[in-house]
């Protein structure tokens, strides 16, 4: 789908929506994916008899091809509004539109730091009771993803090390992450995620400004010079 980076350059879109537009589909959508995130849920956990499992089925069905009837045709991609206002709606770990995603409502501040207190249901368990370790890696790549944003040097991530110090129980749980240092085209990000008895994984994270992005920054610097 998207193959090469002309092809991920494309879906980097201005769309200009007004802050209004983004808010109405913001108060439209959101509450959708939650209905989702709901009944991946109970998916999970039912224990119905087999003619509500089929009938439930068939109603899924149907709401699938009402949702389908109109539908972009790939990734959502990352928008921005007329006003700047970014949405990474799609993403795999905080899209507003997207029921895989846990909610996380990361908080940043400028200076290069995020955090967010989460909650992790049944549907990203791994070792029984547990959160599965490769939904930790997940949250920590956002979060620490979010800091190097916040600190104004954002990029994609190079290299993720993470360090899982105790298991990390399903439940109400809190991240954080800051910008450590920043090395040319490379940040460094520290952080982890802590349940009520502690720090359960530690990471580290390198985030690298592509070249496709340092170029395209470069042009437009090189135009408004001139
Ligand atoms: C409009 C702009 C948008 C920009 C984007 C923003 C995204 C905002 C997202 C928000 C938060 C998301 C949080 C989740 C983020 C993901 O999930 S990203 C998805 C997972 N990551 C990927 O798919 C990355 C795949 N890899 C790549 O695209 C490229 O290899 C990379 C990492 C961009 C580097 O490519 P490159 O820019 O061509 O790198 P290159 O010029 O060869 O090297 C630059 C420097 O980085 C070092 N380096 C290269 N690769 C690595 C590596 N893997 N590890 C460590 N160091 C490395 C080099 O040694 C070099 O160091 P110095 O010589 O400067 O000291």
């Amino acid at each position: 789908m998207t193959e090469s980076t002309s092809d991920q350059q494309l879906l980097y879109v201005n769309d200009q929506l007004s802050d209004e537009e983004i808010q109405r589909e913001a108060d439209l959508y959101g509450p959708l994916t939650d209905s989702v995130r709901g009944l991946i849920a109970a998916t999970l956990q039912t224990e119905v008899g087999e003619s509500d499992v089929r009938r439930a089925r068939a109603l899924i069905g149907e709401a699938a091809s009402l949702l389908r009837a109109k539908a972009i045709p790939g990734p959502y991609g990352v928008r921005w509004g007329a006003s700047g206002r970014k949405r990474g709606w799609g993403n795999a770990a905080d899209g507003l539109r997207n029921a895989v995603a846990p909610p996380l409502n990361i908080r940043t501040d400028p200076d290069g730091r995020a955090r967010t207190d989460f909650h992790l249901g049944p549907q990203y368990e791994g070792p029984a009771g547990l959160v599965h370790g490769g939904v930790s890696a997940l949250i920590l790549d956002q979060v620490l993803g979010d800091a190097a944003v916040a600190g104004g040097t954002p990029g994609m991530t190079g290299t993720l090390t993470l360090r899982y110090r105790r298991p990390t129980p399903l439940g109400d749980l809190y991240a954080e992450a800051r910008v450590d240092r920043v090395e040319g085209v490379k940040t460094i990000v520290v952080g982890h995620i802590s349940g009520s008895d502690g720090i359960c994984v530690e990471a580290e994270g390198v985030f690298i400004l592509p070249r496709w992005a340092r170029e395209a920054i470069a042009e437009q610097n090189a135009s408004t010079a001139g």
